[in-house]
């Protein structure tokens, strides 16, 4: 059996090398020709996956290590028989983590602590419902609009999407791209919702980059200067306008979801799932492909403040600043296309919240509930 593998796909040897044949390539250069003599593709989301790529192939099974599947023409895979799997949940930590480092930030920046901040989940799946959770444990008002799980489980517990612009001043987006149908989510977020959006308010995007009108943000950022934007998404990646990364407090290059952990995640996941279209046993864990953290404790000896102490132990995990620093310094010296890509595939090792072990002594025990609400585990 020949697998072609994404070269951004950790333990790819690992997890694959025991179906067959592992070649490994840029996921943005993959084309019809390498997978002529090809099994099996495993992608993550760089590569679009559709008739233009697969026809003519004997591709029967392709893989997303990811949660998106935008990326990915799953209509064309199931009228051609071949089999499909991506990795929900596999990075949703990550995302979370991203989110509160990020919050945490511009709250220290604009002077605007986040535990006042009044926050709208957009899109309340893996990763919105952790972000919900995380931001609730903190005793944050969280307003949540899910359209499509508001009407499989009743409206009680969501909004519509300007009411939370009505009412809350920061707003997550954490949307699949859905291109069209009734919950269609390409610009979400338009010129009219801009517009509305209060002074002073924040807007962070970690779902996909087409679910907000990118120009008319930039409008808004450029032209009244009173709003905040955290975007790691962006539309036309790799080549984002470079003039909306300006104006973004915290710019990245589509690495929210980039911690190790969830990486692997998504690499296992896939290893499992092609596993089974096989018939093939598998045993492989997550522990056996994935490090011990290099930091995984620390010892708070005094009661900070919370909103410091949270800063403070995330910061020492994730600092969203860094990714921000380093797609700023990549884009000056090697373009924005190049530097956004080169900052991905040479993404330094992170790991997730959870990994950090946080104790407590003393008077510093009254952190005990809002570190453990952050995702930290706590002694
Ligand atoms: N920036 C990153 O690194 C990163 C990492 C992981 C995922 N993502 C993106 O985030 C998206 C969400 O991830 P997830 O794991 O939570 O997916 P998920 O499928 O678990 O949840 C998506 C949620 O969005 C809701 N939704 C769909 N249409 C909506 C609409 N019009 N308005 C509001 N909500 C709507 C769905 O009902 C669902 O609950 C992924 O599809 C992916 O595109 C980005
Ligand atoms: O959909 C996802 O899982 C995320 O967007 C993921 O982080 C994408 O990773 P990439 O394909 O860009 O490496």
């Amino acid at each position: 059996m020949h697998l072609i593998v994404d070269a951004n796909i950790p333990a790819a040897e690992a997890c694959f090398s025991a179906f067959g044949r592992v070649t490994r390539l840029p996921g943005r250069e993959i084309t019809q020709a390498h997978l002529r003599e090809a099994d099996a593709l495993i992608v993550r989301s760089v590569t679009p996956v559709n008739e233009a790529l697969l026809a003519g192939t004997p591709v029967r099974f392709v893989g997303t290590c990811t949660i998106g599947t935008d990326h990915i023409d799953r209509d064309y895979l199931a009228a051609h028989g071949i089999g499909f799997a991506s990795a929900p949940g596999c990075n949703a930590e990550a995302v979370a983590d991203y989110v509160l480092s990020t919050l945490l930030t511009l709250a220290e920046r604009d002077g605007k602590p986040l535990l006042e901040r009044r926050v709208g989940v957009v899109g309340a799946g893996n990763v919105g419902a952790r972000v919900q959770a995380r931001l609730q444990g903190l005793g944050l008002e969280v307003w949540v609009c899910d359209p499509p799980r508001a009407e499989r489980e009743g409206g009680a517990g969501f909004a519509g999407l300007d009411t939370l612009i009505e009412r809350c001043d920061v707003l997550c987006l954490h949307t699949p791209l859905v291109k069209e149908g009734r919950h269609a989510t390409r610009h979400l977020l338009n010129a009219r919702r801009i517009a509305a959006l209060a002074p002073h308010s924040v807007v962070l995007n970690a779902g996909r980059g087409d679910c907000i009108d990118g120009q008319a943000l930039y409008q808004r950022l450029a032209e009244q200067g009173d709003i905040t934007a955290a975007l790691d998404v962006w539309e036309s990646e790799p080549g984002i306008d470079a003039a909306l990364h300006q104006q973004a407090a915290i710019a990245t290059p589509h690495i929210a979801g980039y911690s190790l952990d969830g990486k692997l995640r998504g690499s296992l996941m896939i290893h499992q799932a092609l596993a089974g279209h096989l018939g093939a046993p598998s045993a492989l864990t997550l522990d056996a492909i994935c490090p011990p953290p290099v930091l995984a404790a620390l010892t708070l000896a005094e009661a900070l403040p919370v909103e410091e102490a949270l800063r403070l132990c995330a910061r020492a995990v994730y600092d969203t600043r860094r990714d921000h620093d380093a797609l700023c310094r990549r884009a000056a010296c090697e373009g924005m296309t190049a530097g956004f890509d080169a900052c991905r595939a040479a993404y330094p090792l992170r790991r997730e919240f959870a990994t950090l072990s946080v104790q407590l002594q003393g008077d510093a025990r009254v952190l005990v509930a809002p570190l453990r609400a952050a995702g930290f585990q706590v002694r």
